[in-house]
Formats: structure tokens, sequence, C-alpha cells
């Protein structure tokens, strides 16, 4: 390797990400990221990173229970994305959930909110962007990435 070659190999981080939809008007469950984590107050789709020999599903349905209280049914596997974060270069394995059971419970003392895209609470994590875009265009909305990416922008600053 030459001096001035400065790649650098970063391993992902793999994690499981929930996108839990309710059945009676399409709402999409959004929580914020809680204090002591990398973009605490930042809103996410809830999920967390897989431990060592869990399965996308597994680790689901581990974080879930851990953050939120509640037993998912179902785990349908959709997309995979990428993010790059100063903090960690991320593998995102998103999956949607559409029946689970129990009563939820914040066990993270973050926030939750059932939302309507475009998605009114802000900031929202860059690495889940791509999904909204593909939420929009399933359900025939016109995605404009401008507002999320000003509200990271300002957060980040
Ligand atoms: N849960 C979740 N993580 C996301 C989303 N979008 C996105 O870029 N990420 C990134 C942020 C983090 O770098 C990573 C998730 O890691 P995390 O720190 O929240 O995972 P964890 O709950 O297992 O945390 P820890 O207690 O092990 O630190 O994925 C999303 O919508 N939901």
């Amino acid at each position: 390797m030459s001096q001035t070659d400065t790649t650098e190999t970063r391993s992902h981080t793999e994690v499981a990400v929930g996108v839990l939809i309710r059945e009676s008007d399409n709402a999409l469950l959004i929580t914020s990221r809680p204090l002591g984590k990398p973009r605490a107050g930042w809103w996410e789709f809830p999920g967390g990173k897989l431990e060592a020999g869990e399965t996308v599903e597994e680790a689901l349905r581990r974080e879930l229970v851990e953050e939120l209280g509640i037993r998912i049914d179902n785990c349908i596997a959709w997309k995979v994305t990428e993010h790059d974060y100063s903090h960690a270069l991320v593998r995102l394995h998103w999956c949607k959930v559409t029946q689970w059971s129990g009563d939820f419970e914040m066990r993270e003392g973050q926030q939750m909110s059932w939302q309507q895209l475009p998605l009114t609470v802000s900031p929202v994590l860059e690495g889940s962007f791509p999904v909204l875009q593909w939420l929009s265009e399933e359900r025939g909305l016109s995605f404009d990435p401008a507002t999320y990416i000003q509200a990271a922008e300002a957060a980040v600053k």
C-alpha cells in the first residue's frame, strides 16, 4: 500500500429495523432515539443491532420487546440499505410488521408517534430516507427529501 492510499476498511454494523404499519389507517410507528445513543432525540423506525448468532427476525423480535414491550407476530423481510455515519457504517435490514401483541411501553425513555407521510417529526435519521421514499411511492405520494435533509443538516451543525 502506498503512503498516499488512505483506503480504510470499515466493517458493517448489521441492524434490524421494523416498519410497523397500523392496520386501521396505515400509520407508521416512529420512535425517538434515547439519551446516551448517537443521535439521541432523532426519530427512527424501531429496531437495533444484531447480536452474535442472531437472524434479522430474531434481533427485531428481541429489540421490540426490549424497547417497546411488544411481541411481533409477523416480520416480512423487505429491503436492505446501507448508510455511512461517522459513528458507524450500518447495514439496515428493513422488515414490515403488520401484526403484534401487547401494549406499547417506552422502556428506554423514548417517545413514539404514529405518523402519516410525510412525517411531521424531525430530525429523522438519514439512513431512513430511502425507506421513506419507497413507502411514499407505494402509497402514490410524492417524496420531497429537502425538508428531511434540511432538518438533519441543521441538527448536526
Ligand atoms: N433502529 C434504527 N436504526 C437506524 C435507523 N436508521 C438508521 O440509519 N439507523 C442506524 C442508527 C444506528 O447507527 C444504527 C442502530 O443502532 P442502535 O445504536 O440504535 O442499536 P441498538 O438499539 O442495538 O443500540 P445499543 O444499545 O446496542 O447501542 O442504525 C432506523 O430507522 N431505525
